[in-house]
């Protein structure tokens, strides 16, 4: 039988906890995504239920401003580090789920071959600009009004293995930036391309001035190349849900059922309600917001201010679970908004794990790969797994 019921996953995207053994290999060394928002707040902010559960006692000699070590925490606390070739969402993620990314997914730092830009062009009978990488704000910025005009299609990528396509609803209808985005998915799976993920941007507004992206953004990633430890659970009858991007991260692949959200709080909201509801399984839910509202853009004041946001709702979340309920926080990746550039940094992540019915105030120590979430959860419910990650279940006493 489970030992605990439900496994609440939540994923804090890009909230890494300084530079991980190989940050190098990226030029990410120095990196520190919630060091660093703790120093832009000289330590004048506060995640008092995170900070219960153990966030401080993660690097007591290097303590982030703001959120110390505290004697007795209630939760068991850790870090982990990845060993997939990419830094990305998809890496994060399927690699907490037993599925390391190790041959490395298309990069085009210079933007996409012409052959594949054409092919894009026919189908569409639209023209593409742009064509490298961006931020995505500042892409839509300097090339929305001409888009206006033209109905031309705006591509760009980034650090990651992204094609983005970015569309004004006014000129290019959503179901049509859709059927080419799933087009531009069909012709880039495999090699040369094997790209990470298309990824539609959808936006609204009539000037430079006041261009806004909308929720209705739809990514299209690769389909997981193996089973991930969601499929395991999936096959062995234990429900799994899916909260924000997972379900486009997973392509849907492991999971029964889910709910999309529109912002972080949405997200949180979701999972206390399914947390109050008489859902078992393994509830995986992803906040992104501190990702693309704020750590791609570099607001390390936004991302703080979310931070804050989020571990107020932790505290609801945290007064909802039942005896029962196991909940592992985590993230995939880092995002310091203090760093150069706009991408993700490659980074230690934080783990927090907590339940009513544990004592808690155990380290988790340093872990790798990030598998080791998913064998937990597999060992937890006596579902066997593919020998990727090594289960921490015992050190929860
Ligand atoms: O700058 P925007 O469009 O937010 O894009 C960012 O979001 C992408 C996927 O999450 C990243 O690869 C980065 O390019
Ligand atoms: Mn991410
Ligand atoms: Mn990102």
């Amino acid at each position: 039988m489970a030992k605990f019921k439900r496994v609440i996953g939540i994923v804090t995207d890009s909230i890494g906890i300084g530079e991980a053994p190989d940050a190098a290999k990226f030029h990410d060394d120095g990196a520190d995504t919630l060091g660093h928002i703790g120093a832009f707040f000289h330590g004048d902010w506060a995640l008092p239920n995170w900070q219960k559960l153990g966030l401080g006692n993660i690097r007591a000699d290097a303590p982030i401003p703001g959120v110390d070590p505290i004697a007795n925490p209630i939760g068991y606390f850790g870090k982990m580090y990845e060993i997939s070739a990419g830094k990305d969402s998809m890496d994060g993620h399927w690699e907490m789920m037993g599925l390391p990314v190790t041959e490395p997914l298309g990069f085009f730092p210079h933007g996409f071959p012409e052959a594949l830009i054409k092919q894009i062009e026919d189908f569409s009978g639209r023209k593409v600009i742009v064509n490298l990488p961006y931020s995505g704000t500042e892409v839509i910025a300097k090339y929305g009004e001409q888009q206006l005009k033209t109905g031309d299609l705006i591509v760009y990528t980034s650090g990651d293995s992204v094609l983005q396509i970015a569309a004004n609803k006014a000129v290019i209808p959503l179901p049509e930036l859709y059927k080419i985005c799933e087009y531009a998915r069909s012709i880039t799976t495999d090699q040369p391309y094997k790209i990470g993920r298309v990824i539609a941007r959808p936006y609204v507004g009539d000037s430079a001035a006041n261009f806004t992206r909308t929720s209705d953004r739809h990514d299209y990633a690769l389909m997981p190349n193996a089973p991930t430890d969601l499929d395991r659970l999936q096959a062995a009858g234990v429900p799994t849900y899916g909260v924000g991007k997972i379900n486009d991260i997973f392509s849907g692949q492991g999971l029964d059922d889910g709910v999309h959200t529109v912002s972080n709080e949405d997200g949180m909201n979701q999972t206390i309600k399914q947390v109050k509801s008489a859902r078992q399984g393994f509830i995986f839910t992803n906040l992104v917001d501190f990702d693309a509202m704020y750590g791609h853009r570099r607001n390390a004041q936004g991302d703080g201010d979310a931070l804050m946001a989020f571990d107020r709702q932790l505290g609801e979340m945290m007064a909802a679970m039942q005896a029962d309920d196991l909940l592992m926080i985590t993230s995939d990746h880092g995002n310091d908004p203090t760093f150069r550039g706009t991408d993700h940094t490659r980074e230690y992540v934080p783990l927090v794990v907590y339940s009513k019915s544990l004592p808690g105030g155990a380290s988790l120590g340093i872990r790798s790969p990030f598998a080791d979430m998913g064998a937990t959860i597999l060992e937890n419910f006596g579902v066997p797994d593919a020998g990727v990650g090594h289960s921490f279940l015992a050190a929860l006493k």
